[in-house]
């Protein structure tokens, strides 16, 4: 598509999804697509808009996040393993960063699908999805948001890999509530690197799956994800006063990893209740689930 303002710039834009992941198992490999994570996570209806621009005047790659110029390293990756012409690319959040809302994934799909548009290179939504997942895992900024994002739903991740390589599945859900408060940030390459955490995170994460596997409904998908945040021992005091809170009336609520948040997908009659008790710690962002898959605008 033709800038309108300026004849010489093509421009395009494209949507991904927020991904919360529940509880994981890492897989390291060698070949990036071969390494991510098993486990679940829920995709979200917000997500990343990002737009990609080129132009004769753009000198340099140059990669904004929310107006800011950022490293961007994830999204630099996309770029540089589709072209050497040099693009800006912007992306606006309507999602946390840094919160375990994987918006590092969703900034790399919407990168990889909006330079695929821009310059026609005629890749498939399953390359421009690998594209992704293989900058994700290489930055140590994800390892399954991506094949998450790229499928939809509630994501059961039963293989590790990139999307067109890992085996997964979905617990079958409605376009149900998804209630979050972020109380901080979490890097998740601090502790991805970190050998100790990697070794607590995968032995919860096989019990969380093998559990999940035997009744995989909302509801157990839920309490798996509780224990997997209470076994990995990732959870900070305020994220686990947060699920204490939501114990009270009931609902099952769980870290979202990686990142300093809590979220819930409690019954309608719950919810109100639910939304008053995690407003006592933050701002609470409300989502669906969205089923589908990434879209060019
Ligand atoms: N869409 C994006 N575009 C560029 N950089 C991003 C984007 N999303 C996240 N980042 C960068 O990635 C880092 C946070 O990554 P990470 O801890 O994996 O967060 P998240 O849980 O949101 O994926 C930050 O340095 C942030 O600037
Ligand atoms: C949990 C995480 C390793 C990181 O997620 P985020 O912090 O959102 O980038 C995710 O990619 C996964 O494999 O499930």
């Amino acid at each position: 598509m033709q800038c309108g303002s300026c004849k010489d710039k093509f421009t395009a834009r494209a949507f991904a999804p927020a991904h919360i992941t529940g509880f994981f198992q890492i897989h390291d490999h060698k070949e990036p697509m071969k390494k991510g994570s098993t486990g679940c996570g829920v995709v979200l209806d917000r997500g990343v808009h990002t737009t990609v621009t080129i132009g004769d005047d753009i000198e340099s790659t140059d990669i904004y996040l929310n107006g800011e110029k950022v490293a961007g390293d994830t999204s630099r990756a996309v770029v540089s393993s589709m072209t050497e012409i040099p693009v800006t690319v912007e992306s606006t959040s309507e999602i946390p960063i840094g919160c375990g809302f994987g918006a590092s994934g969703a900034g790399a799909l919407g990168t990889a699908y909006a330079l695929d548009h821009a310059l026609s290179l005629g890749h498939t939504a399953s390359q421009l999805n690998d594209i992704a997942h293989v900058a994700e895992v290489s930055n140590g900024s994800g390892l399954g948001d991506v094949t998450g994002q790229a499928h939809g739903g509630i994501l059961i991740r039963k293989t590790p890999g990139a999307p067109s390589v890992a085996s997964v599945d979905q617990i079958p859900s409605k376009e149900n509530d998804v209630y979050c408060v972020v109380l901080g940030e979490l890097s998740t390459s601090s502790v991805l690197s970190d050998q100790e955490m990697v070794n607590d995170i995968n032995n919860a994460g096989k019990e969380a799956m093998k559990k999940l596997m035997q009744k995989p409904s909302v509801e157990n998908f839920m309490h798996c994800s509780r224990d997997f945040t209470i076994q990995s021992m990732l959870a900070s005091e305020k994220v686990m006063d947060a699920i204490e809170a939501a114990d009270t009336i009931g609902v099952t609520a769980s870290q979202a990893m990686l990142g300093n948040a809590v979220f819930s997908m409690p019954s309608q009659k719950d919810s109100n209740e639910l939304e008053n008790i995690f407003s006592e710690f933050g701002t609470v962002l409300r989502f669906k689930v969205r089923t589908g898959t990434i879209r060019i605008n």
